[in-house]
This record gives C-alpha cells, structure tokens and sequence, in this order.
C-alpha cells in the first residue's frame, strides 16, 4: 500500500514528463499498479485509515505521481452520503471533446504532489468526452460535468506533464469569465 513517501513531489521531473502508452494485454506490473493506485483513495478516504497511515485524502492519483511514466489513473469521486459519483481506472485517457464552457472550483485545487497551497481558480472545461481503456482493456468512452469532468482533467493533466496551477492565471488567480461556472 502506498504512503506518502511513496508519492512522487514536484520538483522530481517524472511529474513534467509524458507518460507513455500502456500496452494490452496488461503486464502484471502494471495490474499491480492499477490495484495499488485505486487502494491509495479507498484507504484514503477512511477517515480511521486515513489517520492511521497519514495519508493526505485524494480523489485520484495518477502512475506519475508514484514514480511510474505511464497512462494510467485512478479517480475515486464520492457524492452526496455515501454515493460514488465515479469509481474507475482510466488507462490510456484522452479527452475527445469537451464544452467551450469553462468550470473551476470554487476553492481551488491541490495535488497529492504539491506539498504547498497555490490559491486561485483552475480553469477548465465543464464537460468533457473521455475515451479510455478499461482494466479489461475495453475501450470505453464517457461524458463527464462538474466535479468529475474537474477530476478527470487533474489526472490526465498528470499524465501529460501538466501540475494544476499551470492553469492559474499569474495576475488574476480569482478571474473567471462571465460564462465560467465556479463548483462549489
Ligand atoms: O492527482 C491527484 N491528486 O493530486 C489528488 C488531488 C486530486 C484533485 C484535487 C482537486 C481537484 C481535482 C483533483
Ligand atoms: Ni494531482
């Protein structure tokens, strides 16, 4: 199970690099490493567990942030009581489309891999079409709002070398545009 030493902090260039494709069918490796990624955000989402272990709660966690350049992250979104919103591992992840409507929460963002808080709104789409391989190497499309769709952009950014303050504007970290919607 992973601790937090075993996540990989900005600053260690594996975080800015483009991860590579993963192949089907899966090596064991990389089936281990879908396992232990998912378990990361259950465990983490335990408030006993979490304090047990010191894990900083996630809702994803990217192969990057463990040290591992390849496409793959898992996304544990919970919703209202105990409801999972979304529960996957998304391998090979590509955004496909997405709305011209941007959406930032309204609290900002924060990564397991950025120990210090960068305020401001992370700009990005409301919605987006996610084409994907799933553990079983099906290729699966979804379409995506709000918190989710806001998820699944952190970890594919991940995946691309992208840290969620890149999307920060420098001047006007609190400027959103009039069409943008803020989720709170
Ligand atoms: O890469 C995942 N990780 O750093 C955990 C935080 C995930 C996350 C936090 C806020 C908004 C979207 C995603
Ligand atoms: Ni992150």
């Amino acid at each position: 199970m992973y601790l937090m030493k075993d996540i990989t902090r900005d600053g260690d260039p594996v975080l800015r690099a483009r991860a590579k494709k993963v192949q089907f069918p899966l090596s064991e490796a990389d089936k281990q490493l879908a396992h232990d990624l998912m378990e990361y955000l259950v465990v983490s989402q335990d408030e006993e567990e979490n304090k047990k272990y010191h894990l900083r709660p996630g809702v994803g966690l990217a192969a990057p942030q463990v040290g591992v350049s390849e496409c793959m992250a898992a996304v544990l979104v919970p919703g209202p009581d105990d409801s999972i919103l979304l529960k996957e591992v998304l391998i090979n992840p590509v955004v496909i489309s997405n709305s011209v409507q941007d959406a930032a929460l309204s609290e900002g963002e924060g990564c397991l891999s950025v120990d210090q808080d960068v305020e401001g709104y992370v700009v990005r789409h409301d919605r987006i079409t996610v084409r994907y391989q799933n553990l079983a190497g099906e290729t699966k499309k979804i379409r995506l709002k709000n918190y989710p769709a806001i998820v699944c952009q952190h970890e594919i950014d991940h995946l691309n070398g992208i840290l969620f303050y890149d999307h920060i504007n420098k001047k006007t970290p609190f400027k959103m545009d009039p069409e943008g919607i803020l989720i709170d």
